[in-house]
Formats: structure tokens, C-alpha cells, sequence
């Protein structure tokens, strides 16, 4: 086999994953995603963990974008007397089967809402052993029955309003569940499945429980790999917009395929400007799978030299293996 192939068959072992459910139009964030991760050229391809619920046609979609289509079962919560911060986020506990897919030994999770604007596959570099992720802000309203909220205390700024000692040590680092790098792992799986049954569903439904399960190895890392929108308002300070890789329109109203700049803070320049950049990368045909395999031979022959095996030497179908470049 040759060093190339090798090589090839290595970076094999790194995926991205993101998440679909329903027939709604999360599935524009999708490819909006794969057609990002294309344009910052990265080496990896996108997996698309879709619940059965996603239809054949959006799947049909995400195959010909080069995504790697893969049915996951839904996981529910125990009991859900909680009242989640979105009534939808229940649906999200299924992502923890991302840690099944032991055929990649890394992978970087990334929310449909999220576009990739600068390539991040250093990020697979970071040592094993860790979870990785970027802190969020707990000054929305979604946080407002949070102790945090309610006495106006943000881990952005912990010097501001310090946690008060009366209430005991501050909490653990809390990190943004719609970004993070992971090792799939069966032990680790298993384990989070059978923990899941003894705990209690709370506001941010799988966030608090993935902040909660690995909050022992969890390492915080920059928030240009993830910049929650409010970080624009609430802690401009921490924000170097034009260094911003990776942005999060997790705010009410900044889902680019829904935006209309009506809701509160929507109506800003920057947000303006980052759903433009958005739409600009989703608009784009060049960054479509199928054109982007005639415009650059040195990316695009990727999956194809990645689907032969090692022992058959035979060229699967497209798709088995695309790359997200
Ligand atoms: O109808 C839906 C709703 C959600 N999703 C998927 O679920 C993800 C999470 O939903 P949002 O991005 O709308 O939610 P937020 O960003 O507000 O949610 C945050 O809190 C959630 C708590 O459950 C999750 O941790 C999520 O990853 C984190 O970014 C979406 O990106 C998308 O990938 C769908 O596919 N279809
Ligand atoms: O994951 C959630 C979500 O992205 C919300 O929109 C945001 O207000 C929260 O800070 C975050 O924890
Ligand atoms: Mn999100």
C-alpha cells in the first residue's frame, strides 16, 4: 500500500458528527455544515447521526452533499417531569449514542446551527484523554431558574459578581454542548446510557449531563471554536470577532434559515454580518459536493483513494467515505 493510501486510511480514524432530527429545517443547517467544513478544507468527513424520524429525502440531500448518513436510536430521559429551557432539547439525549461510532477514534461534534468559517482539524491534535470544549454564558433568559442567573454570576466573568463562599465552592467550568471533541468509546458509552437511568433531567437536558459526566477531564478551550452569539452582547470584552472560527446561532432568532431580525438583539451589525457570512457559504454551488469534486482533483480524490481497502483494493460507492474537503 502506499504512504499516501496510509496516510489516508489514518485520517479515517477522525470524523466530524452532528445531529439531525425531524423533517423540519435543521436539515439546511446540515449542509449549510458540510458545505463550511468544505470551504476551510478540512481533511474529514462530516457523519450525520439522524434519528429515524429524518426523512428519506433530507437523507437523500445529506448523501449527495458527501455526508455520511448514519441512523442512530432515540435515548430518553428517564422521566421528564423537568421543564427543559426549549421543550425540543428532550430529543437531544439521543446524541449520546455519538460515543457507538468506535470506527473513528476522534471526532468533533458540531450542533446543526453551527457553520465553520476556519478550518479546526488541529483541534484532532489536542491530547487524548480529555473532553474539550468552550465554556458557555449563563446570562440569557434560558438560564433564568439557574442559581448562576439569579444572582447575575457568569463564568465569563467570575471577578465581576464572584460566587458568593455562603453558597459554597463556585460550580464546576460549564461548557456549550453544541461543540466538542470527544473519543468514541463502548465503555464510555455504556456507561453514559446506565448513568442516564439514575439521573435527574434537568434545564439543558444532555448539556448538564454530559457537564456533570465529564466534568473531570473536561479542558476548556478558546471560544473561536465556538462563540455562542449572547459572548457579542453580554461579554463583548471576551470576544475577538475577526478571530471567530466556529460560530454557535444558538440565540433566539439567529438560526440563519429562520432569521428575520425581529427578536431582541437580532437586529445588530454583527449578527447581521455573521448570517450573511452564513448564507454566503450556503448559497455558494462551488462548495456543493458534486461541484467541488470537478473544480479541485487534489481534495476530491480523498474519498475515492480513502474507499479502497487495504485488501480488496475495490473502490466502494461514493459516499461510503466521503470527505468533507
Ligand atoms: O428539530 C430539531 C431540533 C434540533 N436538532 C438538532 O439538535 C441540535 C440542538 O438544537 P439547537 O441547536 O436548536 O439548540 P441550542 O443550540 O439552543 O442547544 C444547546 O443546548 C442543547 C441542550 O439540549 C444541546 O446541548 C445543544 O447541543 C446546545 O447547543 C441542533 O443544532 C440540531 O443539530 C434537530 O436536528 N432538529
Ligand atoms: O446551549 C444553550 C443554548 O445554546 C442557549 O441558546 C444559550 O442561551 C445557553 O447559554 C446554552 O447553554
Ligand atoms: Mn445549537
Amino acid at each position: 500500500m502506499s504512504p499516501n493510501a496510509t496516510s489516508d486510511v489514518e485520517t479515517r480514524k477522525r470524523a466530524y458528527v452532528t445531529f439531525l432530527a425531524g423533517n423540519g429545517d435543521y436539515v439546511k443547517g446540515v449542509v449549510g455544515l458540510a458545505k463550511g467544513l468544505r470551504k476551510a478544507k478540512s481533511a474529514y468527513p462530516l457523519v450525520v447521526a439522524v434519528l429515524p424520524d429524518v426523512p428519506e429525502d433530507h437523507r437523500e440531500i445529506l448523501d449527495s452533499q458527501g455526508c455520511i448518513v448514519q441512523e442512530i436510536e432515540p435515548v430518553y430521559p428517564p422521566e421528564n417531569q423537568t421543564q427543559f429551557a426549549m421543550a425540543y432539547y428532550v430529543i437531544n439525549y439521543s446524541k449520546l449514542r455519538i460515543w457507538e461510532f468506535v470506527e473513528y477514534e476522534k471526532m468533533i461534534y458540531l450542533d446543526g446551527d453551527i457553520q465553520v468559517f476556519e478550518n479546526i482539524d488541529h483541534l484532532f491534535d489536542n491530547p487524548d484523554g480529555y473532553l474539550y470544549a468552550v465554556m458557555d454564558c449563563f446570562c440569557e433568559p434560558t438560564w433564568s431558574s439557574s442559581p448562576q442567573f439569579k444572582i447575575w454570576y457568569c463564568q465569563q466573568c467570575p471577578d465581576k459578581i464572584p460566587w458568593p463562599m455562603e453558597m459554597g465552592p463556585p460550580p464546576p467550568l460549564y461548557f456549550n454542548a453544541g461543540m466538542f471533541v470527544f473519543e468514541p468509546n463502548l465503555l464510555t458509552y455504556f456507561d453514559l446510557l446506565e448513568t442516564l437511568k439514575i439521573s435527574p433531567t434537568t434545564s439543558f437536558a444532555e448539556q448538564d449531563y454530559l457537564n456533570n459526566f465529564f466534568k473531570d477531564i473536561y479542558k476548556p478551550i478558546p471560544n473561536v471554536y465556538n462563540l455562542v452569539m449572547a459572548m457579542l452582547w453580554r461579554h463583548p470584552e471576551n470576544v475577538e470577532l475577526d478571530k471567530v472560527k466556529v460560530v454557535h446561532y444558538c440565540a433566539a432568532g439567529s438560526k440563519p434559515w429562520r432569521y428575520t431580525g425581529v427578536e431582541e438583539n437580532m437586529e445588530r451589525e454583527d449578527i447581521k454580518m455573521l448570517v450573511k457570512k452564513w448564507w454566503d457559504i450556503y448559497d455558494d454551488h462551488s462548495l456543493d459536493y458534486k461541484n467541488s469534486i470537478s473544480a479541485d482533483h487534489t481534495i476530491n480524490l480523498k474519498p475515492l483513494i480513502a474507499s479502497l481497502t487495504e485488501e480488496d483494493g475495490v473502490v466502494h460507492k461514493r459516499g461510503d467515505v466521503p470527505s468533507a474537503a
